[in-house]
């Protein structure tokens, strides 16, 4: 497959979200000189006719999909209609949109969660459909899986270039900090910070701490999604993560030591846990020629420096 030209016009829908913002980087750092986004003000990507008309006046050569309504385990078991929804008027909106205004190729980001709960870990992309999910996220795995097959289906049946990938769970600068939509590791770092900062002795975290969760850089992320956009033509779903996963208590004391914070923790477990474990098999990804860079450590330590460097500005999503 030959390189994207650098000049070529790339549409990065949620561009400054975590993972658009990242890919929106990544492209910079690339060398991509004719890049496209609109913030939801702008361009309410539930509005299919209004996404159309973009298209139509932008005319974006390849596409990465990386609106969605997202959130943490308790914000997914707690607008469920919100989640499966709002995903699926998104999604639907901007890959058909993509393939009805002529585009090259398309990225959509779906999730390790449309994984059944119980895969055989770590989990290999023919895990997919083959058993129940988990149902604290059922009703956004139900969209991403939408979002997969309205990819294959367009490629099946019209030959549309339309890729889907599945990461882990990400973590990195431009997260969401809210203190209980967010997802685990933001609010931990919040939670941690604010805590040193305050002098508060003693923080509660969710659930037992017992359960796995794999953890990825969102920079390592970009890399692979601009990797699988220049080498990846196929129907086949590519999961992205390290391979390697830690319990929610491991992460704990990671966070901790990165904050420097020397309270206690105690553990609400009348909040969710969630899927047990859902480590990723990424051995089709390093068949690709891509592997992640950032140590867990090392990523958790930067981000910790970076929300407290940006806790002074008003550009932190609290
Ligand atoms: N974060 C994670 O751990 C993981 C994320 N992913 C996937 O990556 C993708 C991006 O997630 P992430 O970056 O974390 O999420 P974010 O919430 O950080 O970013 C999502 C972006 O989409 C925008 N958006 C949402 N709804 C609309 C809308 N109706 N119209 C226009 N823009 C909209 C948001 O804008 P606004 O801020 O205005 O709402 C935001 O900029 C998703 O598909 C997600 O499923 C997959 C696995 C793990
Ligand atoms: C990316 C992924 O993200 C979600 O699934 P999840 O992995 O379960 O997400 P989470 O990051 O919110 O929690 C991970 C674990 O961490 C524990 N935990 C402890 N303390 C806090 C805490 O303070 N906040 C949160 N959110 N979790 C906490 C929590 O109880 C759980 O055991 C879905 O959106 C899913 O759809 C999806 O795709």
């Amino acid at each position: 497959m030959a390189p994207i030209p650098r000049d070529a016009k790339v549409y990065v829908a949620g561009h400054q979200g975590l993972v658009g913002g990242a890919i929106w980087r990544a492209l910079q750092a690339a060398g991509f000189t004719n890049l496209v986004g609109r913030t939801r003000a702008e361009l309410d990507l539930t509005d299919e006719a209004a996404v159309d008309a973009f298209y139509a006046a932008e005319k974006p050569e390849y596409v990465y999909v990386a609106a969605a309504k997202v959130g943490g385990i308790l914000a997914n078991n707690t607008y469920p209609a919100d989640f499966l929804i709002d995903n699926l008027r998104i999604q639907t909106s901007v890959i058909t949109g993509a393939h009805r205004a002529g585009v090259k190729k398309l990225l959509f980001l779906g999730s390790s969660c449309i994984y059944p709960k119980f895969a055989a870990q770590p989990m290999t992309e023919d895990s997919l459909l083959t058993g129940s999910l988990e149902p604290t996220n059922e009703w956004y795995a139900v969209a991403k899986i939408a979002g997969i097959k309205t990819c294959q289906a367009l490629r099946k049946q019209h030959g549309f270039d339309a890729i889907s990938v599945m990461p882990t769970n990400l973590y990195g600068p431009g997260d969401n900090f809210h203190p209980t939509n967010s997802h685990v590791m933001p609010a931990l770092i919040r939670r941690f910070v604010e805590a040193k900062q305050a002098g508060v002795t003693q923080v509660t975290c969710w659930g037992t701490g017992n359960v796995y969760r794999e953890f990825l850089h969102v920079d390592d992320l970009a890399a692979a999604c601009l990797h699988l956009m220049e080498v990846y033509s196929d129907a086949g779903i590519v999961n992205i993560g390290t391979g390697v996963d830690v319990t929610i208590r491991e992460l704990t004391e990671m966070v901790r030591a990165a904050v420097g914070w020397e309270g206690e923790i105690v553990w609400d477990t009348t909040k969710p846990d969630g899927t047990p474990r859902k480590l990723l098999d990424v051995s089709k990804l390093a068949g690709l020629g891509w592997r992640a860079a950032v140590p867990l450590d090392k990523g958790v330590r930067e981000t910790v420096e970076w929300f407290v460097a940006s806790q002074s500005k008003q550009e932190l999503r609290l």
